[in-house]
């Protein structure tokens, strides 16, 4: 493992699945979790990076999961979203106690919640040091939250975007099932869709490949992960086209 003493990126994309804030629990918000994370993002900060941050709601509800117990699809997908817009109302809560100043920002209008994305205002608050927190997903249903990350990443020219996860990166095969797999410090895009490996789905992949956007996947139970990767350590799995 190699790191500089500089850390390696200017501006990042976070992308924090829901269940990653559920902790040890089977649902919900772990607020131990949250402010573990809320800590780690501010050693970021402090460093004078600029996070943007892309919550996922799969600790809460997820349209797929609603729509097989008989529910409307685009409702189930609405619920997702909502769910991601709590997660980070918890989030931004957690950062603002953490002393970090933080803005929410949704895809979907919520007058008196938080403000409605907004590209111009929310590279004018990067910039300014803020932590921006881009929740409800892309605002349609059909889409995943990995998607909106690699979409305001794009948006918003993030150097990079991070994924972090239960599993130290992308593996032969689901390390959780084949304990023997083999983890792959680097792939590119063709690879990765070669071997049908698992990352994000493809309408989230392809959109990064297409904008040449390198996505990093990461283990975030690790602590100290975060910020050793952005140290420029070679943990993880980084994909480019290589
Ligand atoms: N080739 C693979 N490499 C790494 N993880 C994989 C692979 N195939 C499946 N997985 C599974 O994907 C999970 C991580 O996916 P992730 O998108 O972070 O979770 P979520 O679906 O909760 O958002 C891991 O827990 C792992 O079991
Ligand atoms: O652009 C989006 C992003 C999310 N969702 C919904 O919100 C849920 C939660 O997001 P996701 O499953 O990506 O969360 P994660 O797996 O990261 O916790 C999804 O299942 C979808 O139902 C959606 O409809 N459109």
């Amino acid at each position: 493992m190699t790191t500089n003493s500089k850390p390696a990126y200017r501006r990042i994309l976070l992308k924090l699945s829901g269940e990653a804030l559920m902790g040890d629990e089977g649902f919900g918000i772990d607020p131990k979790v949250l402010d573990r994370m809320a800590q780690e993002i501010k050693e970021l900060v402090e460093m004078g990076i600029q996070v943007g941050l892309v919550i996922g709601g799969g600790n809460l509800f997820r349209g797929a999961g609603l729509a097989e117990a008989g529910m409307n699809r685009v409702v189930g997908d609405q619920m997702g979203m909502l769910a991601t817009v709590m997660n980070g109302l918890a989030m931004r809560d957690a950062l603002h106690r953490a002393l970090v100043n933080t803005r929410l920002m949704s895809a979907i209008d919520l007058a008196g919640v938080c403000d409605r994305y907004n590209w111009a205002n929310a590279i004018s608050l990067l910039k300014s040091g803020r932590v921006v927190i881009f929740s409800a997903g892309t605002g349609n249903p059909f889409f995943t939250t990995d998607s909106a990350a690699c979409l305001r990443g794009i948006e918003i020219e993030a150097d990079a975007v991070f994924k972090a996860t239960k599993v130290d990166g992308i593996y032969s095969e689901d390390p959780v099932k084949n304990p023997n797999a083999e983890l792959y410090s680097e792939l590119s895009y063709d690879e990765v869709l070669e071997k049908e490996l698992k990352v994000m789905d493809l309408a989230a992949f392809t959109l990064a490949r297409d904008h040449n956007m390198p996505i990093r996947v990461f283990n975030m139970n690790k602590p100290g992960a975060l910020k050793s990767v952005i140290m420029g350590s070679s943990e993880g799995t980084v994909i480019t086209h290589k």
